[in-house]
C-alpha cells in the first residue's frame, strides 16, 4: 500500500539504478573474480540484515509503546523472538546465518525449513569448519555450510512439511513470533511455487497476519520476480519490510512489485555494485579499467523543478496545443469526453493556448467546461491542415474512433504533422490505428519513425494496446514490461510511456534509449479517463518550449499526472475538517485531475 505521508513532487531524493536478476549475479560473479569469498559475502549480508532486524524491532516496539502510551523502556524486558523461513537456495542460506546471528544477540529463534529432507540436519562438522574460499570446490554450497553454522549453534528448526500436515492448530502456529523474516526464495525463483513452498507462502502470510508481526523479506519477497515484479497467480510474502541486497531489483518496482515489497532498505554488501572488469579488446587498454553494469531502467521519485516564467511573455511563448480526437461515429453516443479531458489537463499544465479538433456533437459541452479552448470541426481536413501547421505540438487520438474514416484522418494529420515538422503525441485510438497499420506495412510507419530521430513523437499505450501494437497477447506484454516498452521503440521509434502501476517510460536521446519507472500515481488513477489527461499533460508540456530540455521530459509529464492522482488520494490522510471534500482511491475521477494538475505545477515551480 502506498505511503502518503510525505507527498512532495520535488524531493531531495536521487533517481536510483534498478537491475536485472542476471545483473546481480554478475555483480555477484564480477565481485568473486576479485578474490573475494562467496561465503563472506553471505555472512555480511546476513550479518548487516541481522542488525537491521533488530532496529526494526526497536522501533516497532517504540510505535507500539507509543500508540499505547506506555513507558518505553518495558520494550527491554520483552522476550524477542523471530521466525525465520528458510528454502533451500542461498536465500535460505541468509536466513540460517540471520538466525544463528540473532540468536547469539539473545533472540528466541524458531527456523521453519521448508523443502528439506530430514538428512539435511545431520551435523557435519567438516561443513562448519571448511575454509575453502569457494565452497565449491569442497562441493560444499554456502546454503549448506550456513545450515551447519546454525545445526551446531543449536539454532531451533521445524520441518514445514512436518507442522503443515499437523491437523492440530496450535502445533501449526510455529512459533509466535514478533517478526518473521521471508528467506524462502530470492532473486533465483524461476517458476511458480507449487505444492509444499505454495503452502508455505500462503501460511507465512496467514502467520503474519494473525500474529500482526513484522514480515521482513530477505532481498525480495518470495514469488516475487526479481526482474520483471510478476508474481505466479497471486502466490507471494506479503512483506512489510524488503532488505534489499547488493542493488535494487526493478521487479520491486514494477507490477505486482509494489504491492508485496513494503518499505525498502537497501544493503549495498560490495563497493563495485554497478562495475565489472572491462573486457580487454585493447591491448592498450589498462588494466584495471572496469565498466558501469548498464542498469534496466532508473527509478524516478521527484519530479524536476521548473522555473518562473520572464515577465515579459505573452501566450503565444507557451505553445499552441492541437488535440485532435472526440469523434462520433454515426449512430454512436460518441467519445467527446475524451478530448474535452486532454485539452483541460493541455491548459492545466500551462500551455499557452489550445484548439481542440472534435465532432461538431461536442463544440458545445467543450466550450461549457473549457471556455479557453478554440475549436474546430475535426472532419474539416482544410481547416484542420492548416492549424497543425500553425501548432506547437498535436496530441491525437483520445477518442478518436476505430473505423476506416478515422483510420483515414488519422494517416492525413499525422501526415501533415510530420511534414511540418511537429511534436507529436499519440494516445489511444491512435495507437490503434498505428498497429492497424504496422501490420498493412504502411508507409506512414517508417515515416513516423524517422520524423521521430530528430523531432519528438510520444506513444502512450496502456498494455492492451502494446499487445496490439506488438502483436502480441496481452498476457506476454504483462509478463516482461521493460521487453515490451523495448519492442515498441524498436518497432516504432519514438519516446514511449506503458501506462499501469509502476509506468515505464522510454526515451531515446542521441541514439540511446533509457528506460525510467516513474514511482507516483496510485490505484485510484485506475478510472476511464486518465490516460487522455496524461496525453494532455505531454502535450502541455511539450507546448511550452521556454522550459529547460529536462523540464519537459516524458518522465516529468509521467510524475506530474502521478502526483496529481496522489494529492487527490491524500486529502485523506491529512483532511481535519468535516466540511472538507474528500476524494481517496475509490471513486477518483479523471475530470478531478486538471485542478490537481494545476496545484503540482506550482508545487515544481522554483525561484
Ligand atoms: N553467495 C552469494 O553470492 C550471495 C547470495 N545472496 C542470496 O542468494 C539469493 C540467491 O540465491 P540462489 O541463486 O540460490 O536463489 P534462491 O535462494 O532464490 O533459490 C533458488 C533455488 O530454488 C529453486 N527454485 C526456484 N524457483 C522455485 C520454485 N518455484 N519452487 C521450488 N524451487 C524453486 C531453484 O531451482 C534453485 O535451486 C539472493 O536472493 C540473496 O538472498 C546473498 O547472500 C548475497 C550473497
Ligand atoms: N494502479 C495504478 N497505479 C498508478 N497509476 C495508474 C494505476 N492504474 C492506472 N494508472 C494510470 O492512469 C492512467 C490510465 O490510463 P488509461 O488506461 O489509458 O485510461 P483511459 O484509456 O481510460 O484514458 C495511466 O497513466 C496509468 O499509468
Amino acid at each position: 500500500m502506498k505511503n502518503f505521508t510525505n507527498l512532495s513532487p520535488i524531493k531531495n531524493t536521487k533517481p536510483i539504478a534498478l537491475y536485472s536478476s542476471e545483473q546481480i549475479y554478475a555483480m555477484e560473479q564480477a565481485w568473486f573474480a576479485q578474490g573475494y569469498d562467496s561465503f563472506g559475502l553471505m555472512q555480511q549480508a546476513a550479518w548487516q540484515m541481522a542488525q537491521q532486524i533488530e532496529l526494526l524491532y526497536e522501533q516497532k516496539c517504540l510505535n507500539a509503546n507509543h500508540s499505547a502510551n506506555t513507558n518505553v523502556y518495558h520494550r527491554t524486558e520483552r522476550l524477542r523472538r523471530v521466525s525465520v523461513w528458510v528454502g533451500k537456495g542461498n536465500n535460505g542460506g541468509d536466513g540460517w546465518l540471520i538466525a544463528h546471528y540473532l540468536q547469539q544477540a539473545g533472540w528466541q529463534v524458531e527456523v521453519i525449513a521448508v523443502g528439506f529432507d530430514k538428512n539435511d540436519f545431520v551435523i557435519d562438522d567438516k561443513s562448519v569448519t571448511s575454509n575453502s574460499k569457494h565452497s565449491d570446490s569442497s562441493n560444499i554450497t554456502d546454503a549448506t555450510k550456513a545450515l551447519q553454522i546454525a545445526l551446531s549453534a543449536n539454532c531451533h528448526y521445524q520441518r514445514f512439511e512436518e507442522i503443515h500436515s499437523s491437523h492440530n492448530e496450535s502445533e501449526k502456529m510455529a512459533l509466535l513470533a514478533e517478526i518473521y523474516i521471508d528467506a524462502l526464495f530470492g532473486i533465483g525463483l524461476d517458476r511458480a511455487p507449487e505444492g509444499i513452498y505454495k503452502e508455505a507462502i500462503s501460511a507465512f502470510n496467514r502467520t503474519t497476519q494473525q500474529q500482526n508481526a513484522l514480515a521482513v523479506a530477505v532481498d525480495i519477497p518470495s514469488g516475487l520476480v526479481a526482474s520483471t515484479g510478476a508474481v505466479f497467480d497471486r502466490i507471494a510474502v506479503q512483506a512489510d519490510v524488503t532488505l534489499c541486497l547488493i542493488a535494487r531489483k526493478f521487479g520491486l518496482h514494477n507490477k505486482d512489485g509494489t504491492d508485496y515489497s513494503g518499505d525498502i532498505i537497501d544493503i549495498p554488501l560490495i563497493p563495485y555494485q554497478t562495475a565489472r572488469p572491462h573486457k580487454i579488446s585493447d591491448k592498450n587498454a589498462k588494466q584495471n579499467t572496469i565498466e558501469a553494469f548498464e542498469p534496466v531502467a532508473i527509478l524516478r521519485t521527484a519530479a524536476q523543478s521548473m522555473k518562473p516564467r520572464r515577465q515579459n511573455s505573452y501566450k503565444g511563448s507557451y505553445g499552441h496545443a492541437l488535440i485532435i480526437g472526440g469523434n462520433r461515429v454515426d449512430g454512436s453516443q460518441g467519445m467527446g469526453g475524451a478530448a474535452i479531458l486532454s485539452a483541460s489537463s493541455t491548459m492545466a499544465t500551462g500551455a499557452g493556448k489550445i484548439t481542440v479538433a472534435c465532432h461538431e456533437a461536442f463544440h458545445g459541452a467543450l466550450l461549457t467546461s473549457l471556455p479557453d479552448a478554440m475549436t474546430i470541426n475535426l472532419h474539416d481536413a482544410d481547416g484542420l491542415k492548416a492549424l497543425i501547421e500553425q501548432a506547437s505540438v498535436v496530441a491525437i487520438g483520445m477518442g478518436l474512433g476505430r473505423d476506416e474514416k478515422a483510420k483515414a484522418l488519422f494517416i492525413d494529420y499525422i501526415q501533415t504533422a510530420i511534414a511540418h515538422e511537429k511534436s507529436i503525441v499519440i494516445d489511444a485510438d491512435g495507437l490503434y490505428h498505428l498497429a492497424s497499420l504496422q501490420m498493412d506495412s504502411h508507409e506512414l510507419v517508417t515515416e513516423l519513425r524517422e520524423h521521430s530521430i530528430n523531432h519528438r513523437v510520444c506513444l502512450t499505450p496502456h498494455s492492451g494496446e502494446a499487445a496490439r501494437l506488438l502483436d502480441q497477447k496481452i498476457s506476454e506484454v504483462e509478463s516482461d514490461r521493460l521487453r515490451a516498452i523495448k519492442q515498441c521503440a524498436a518497432v516504432y521509434g519514438g519516446d514511449w510511456v506503458l501506462k499501469g502501476a509502476g509506468s515505464l517510460v522510454l526515451e531515446q536521446k542521441s541514439g540511446r534509449a533509457r528506460v525510467y519507472v516513474c514511482d507516483a500515481g496510485n490505484v485510484g488513477m485506475a478510472t476511464a479517463g486518465m490516460g487522455d489527461i496524461l496525453s494532455g499533460v505531454i502535450a502541455g508540456l511539450l507546448a511550452q518550449q521556454d522550459l529547460a530540455a529536462e523540464s519537459y521530459s516524458l518522465p516529468q509529464a509521467v510524475l506530474i499526472h502521478g502526483f496529481a492522482g496522489d494529492v487527490l488520494v491524500n486529502q485523506n490522510s491529512d483532511c481535519h475538517s468535516e466540511n472538507r471534500l474528500m476524494i481517496g482511491q475509490r471513486g477518483l475521477q479523471a475530470q478531478d485531475m486538471p485542478a490537481a494538475i494545476r496545484h503540482v505545477m506550482q508545487l515544481v515551480m522554483v525561484d
